[in-house]
């Protein structure tokens, strides 16, 4: 099969997890900011988590250093540009990118500008490239919750205009979500959409706790229902969308190896899975990539491959143009 033809949708993709390793070099040395080396191999193999890695923690800090040359409105636009035109090269039609805004503040640009700028670099590919998509703000869980309305008012100005929907992520502690109410609840008032990352780091309740509590409509990852009933029957009777990303959960060791991936599982127990990268350079993949993974390694047809594309426009934040859009690239 011709993995890199077919239409794809992907809804769960990180900014400064995908950012290409050459343009690193470049942003560092137009800004004057030291990197530990401008050879490409060397900044790629520093970005890409490594198979060692213990857990989500050691995952995350992979970050340091993309962040760093994400703190000006020209370096965060080219980012969001180039990252669309990848996933455009590999027939990804749909696109939902999160990023976290309280991340690129270090050089004192206003959430205002930072979310206007990776607006801007998706539009200019939207209009360059066969692709449309959408950005997510992502609340860090680790971090002060003073600023968290700015981030939702000033991405209020861009709902449905490149900005569809918040999402909390970083490192998964069992019960974040109760602290969380108050922040969501303004954010749906304001016409978010709400998807939360549970369920990666082996607390089913989580997922539990983010449908009910937090009212998402999706997760990201939400593997650990497998042990968790109650989570489980939630995301079934509801039709919560699970936003798997199988390489980032190898790395992460949310799943030892593929093979043992609940997704074929909740596939066929017809729980709307999702296939998505999660983080292109810091995982090392690609759309195309996960979907030959996945297809293989599950023994998966061109029609369950078509299956859970329509799950994902099904799952997609999008509008119904955009979705009617989508439907007819589906087999
Ligand atoms: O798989 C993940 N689980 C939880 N948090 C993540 C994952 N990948 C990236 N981030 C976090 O989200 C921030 C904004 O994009 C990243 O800086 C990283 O800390
Ligand atoms: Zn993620």
């Amino acid at each position: 099969m011709n993995y890199s033809s077919l239409p794809k949708i992907d809804l769960h993709c990180h900014l400064d997890g995908s950012v290409r390793p050459q343009t690193i070099i470049d942003l560092a040395n137009q800004q004057n900011i030291s990197i530990p080396s401008q050879d490409i191999n060397e900044i790629r193999s520093l970005m890409i988590a490594p198979e060692t890695c213990q857990n989500l923690e050691e995952y995350l800090m992979r970050f340091d250093l993309p962040l760093s040359v994400m703190q000006t409105q020209a370096g965060i636009e080219r980012i969001s540009f180039e990252l669309f035109e990848d996933a455009a090269k590999e027939n990804v039609k749909y696109f939902e990118v999160r990023f976290g805004p309280q991340l690129h503040q270090l050089q004192g640009l206003s959430f205002d500008q930072i979310i206007g700028s990776v607006v801007k670099g998706m539009q200019r590919a939207e209009a360059m490239y066969d692709i449309k998509g959408n950005y997510i703000l992502s609340i860090l869980r680790t971090f002060p919750k003073d600023n968290i309305r700015d981030v939702i008012d000033a991405g209020a100005a861009y709902l449905n205009k490149g900005v569809v929907a918040f999402d909390l992520a970083g490192a998964e502690l069992p019960g974040f979500c109760s602290e969380f109410i108050p922040y969501v609840d303004y954010a749906i008032e304001k016409g978010y959409r709400i998807t939360i990352h549970a369920g990666e780091q082996g607390v089913g309740q989580n997922v539990f706790d983010a449908v009910t509590m937090l009212k998402a409509e999706r997760v990201g990852h939400g593997i650990h229902i497998s042990g968790h009933q109650g989570a489980y029957d939630l995301v079934k009777q509801q039709n919560i969308g699970l936003e798997t990303c199988p390489s980032s959960n190898i790395q992460t060791k949310a799943v030892d190896k593929l093979s043992e991936h609940p997704l074929k599982a909740f596939y066929e127990d017809a729980l709307p899975i999702t296939i998505n990268t999660d983080n292109r350079t810091v995982s090392n993949t690609t759309m195309t990539d996960e979907i030959r993974k996945v297809m293989e390694e599950f023994n998966l047809s061109r029609e369950d491959y078509f299956n859970i594309y329509k799950i994902s426009v099904e799952q997609a934040f999008a509008s119904d143009e955009v979705k009617q859009h989508l439907m007819s690239f589906a087999d």
